[in-house]
């Protein structure tokens, strides 16, 4: 079912600082932050030769990384991204294997304009994992 690793997310304190030790200090290039209000969240993308870092940084009250962050105020890694060809037929195998889909469970629009989902760190060796159909 798992296609390649999409990206590595971050979430971290501060955008600003977090994109210019990427672009300054690693040499990296890196893309402007985008709002996504729907996630909660503010992104920027590392783009890497064979994959890329996702910064998070919180957007709004209700962000779903502010409690990550309340226990990780530096930041830290804070889930990884595989890709399926087909997000619905992987949400209903996560669910038949047992795996808790987290949210409504409903498939939402991510950042790169396809459909995610995000599956609970509890089942994944306290890894939360995000699927997006490509
Ligand atoms: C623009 C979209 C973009 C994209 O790539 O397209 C994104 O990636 S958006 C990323 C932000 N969105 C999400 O993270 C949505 C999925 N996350 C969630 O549904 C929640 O954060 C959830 C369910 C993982 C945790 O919910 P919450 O924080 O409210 O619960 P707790 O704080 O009580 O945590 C419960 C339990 O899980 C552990 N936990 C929480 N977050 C993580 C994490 N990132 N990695 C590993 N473990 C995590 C937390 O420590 C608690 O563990 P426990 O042993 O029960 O104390
Ligand atoms: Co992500």
């Amino acid at each position: 079912m798992l296609g390649r690793l999409n990206h590595v997310a971050i979430a971290v304190p501060n955008m600003e600082e977090a994109a210019a030790v990427y672009r300054d200090t690693l040499g990296a290039k890196v893309s402007e932050a985008v709002p996504q209000p729907d996630h909660g969240v503010t992104t920027v993308f590392v783009e890497l030769e064979n994959t890329k870092i996702e910064l998070l940084e919180p957007l709004g009250d209700d962000s779903p990384i502010l409690s990550y962050l309340k226990k990780n105020p530096k930041g830290g890694i804070h889930h990884v991204c595989y890709e399926v060809e087909d997000i619905m037929a992987a949400r209903d195998q996560m669910r038949e294997k047992g795996a808790t889909i987290t949210g409504t469970g409903e498939p939402k629009i991510g950042a790169h304009g396809k459909p995610v989902i995000f599956l609970h760190p509890k089942d994944f060796n306290g890894t939360l994992i995000e699927l997006e159909q490509v």
